[in-house]
């Protein structure tokens, strides 16, 4: 296990069988539609790359970049476009995948800018899910996994860009933070 990392939450071998259950469920979902499955940059990158492929219908990628952060440490709760979609979602079924709902104001942003932009339909799919961390009301549709109100890194989820790259989600030592 990577040294900085006090206790794993969710083990890869869990992460694995968790995204064939939502692939069997979306594939059903979707079968007779072509939907636009859309994940937010970065943290969203590995469990979309696995649950697309557990999705045995005919889909379309895109991704999008927001911040809510700014300059700022802080959630300004402010959500600003970095990178914006390059497909038109009106009149299409979009799927939001993302790795973690923590305040629930990206996605609140994102299903109400899709909604404005006359999209069919909009669901979102997480892999985990933080509900002591809301600020605003808004639930998945799909939610993996819930995890306590620490901070978690792994599988997408970064502390300063680091960690995404881990095969699971686990929790930081303190002193990472310390240092
Ligand atoms: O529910 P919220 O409080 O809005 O937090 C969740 C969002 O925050 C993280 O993204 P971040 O802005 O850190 O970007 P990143 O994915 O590039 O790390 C995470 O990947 C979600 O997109
Ligand atoms: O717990 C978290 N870890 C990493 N990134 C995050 N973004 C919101 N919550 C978290
Ligand atoms: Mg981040």
């Amino acid at each position: 296990m990577e040294k900085d990392i006090k206790k794993v939450l969710v083990s890869r071998e869990e992460i694995a069988q968790k995204t064939q259950e939502f692939g069997a469920i979306l594939t059903e979902e979707y079968k007779d539609t072509m939907p636009l499955v859309v994940g937010i940059l970065k943290g969203a990158v590995p469990f979309m790359a696995d649950l697309v492929r557990e999705i045995k219908v005919p889909l379309e990628m895109d991704f999008m970049d927001v911040s809510s952060y700014g300059d700022a440490l802080v959630s300004s709760g402010e959500v600003k476009i970095v990178k914006d979609l390059n497909t038109n979602v009106m009149g299409r079924d979009v799927l939001i995948v993302e790795d973690i709902i923590d305040s629930g104001r990206t996605l609140k942003y994102l299903v109400e800018l899709f909604i404005y932009r006359q999209a069919k339909s909009v669901k979102i799919v997480t892999l985990l899910d933080k509900p002591e961390g809301r600020a605003v009301e808004l639930e998945a549709d799909y939610a993996g996994f819930l995890v306590p109100n620490e901070f978690v890194v792994g599988y997408g989820l970064d502390y300063k860009e680091n960690y995404r790259h881990l095969p699971y989600v686990g929790v930081l030592k303190e002193e990472v933070y310390e240092s």
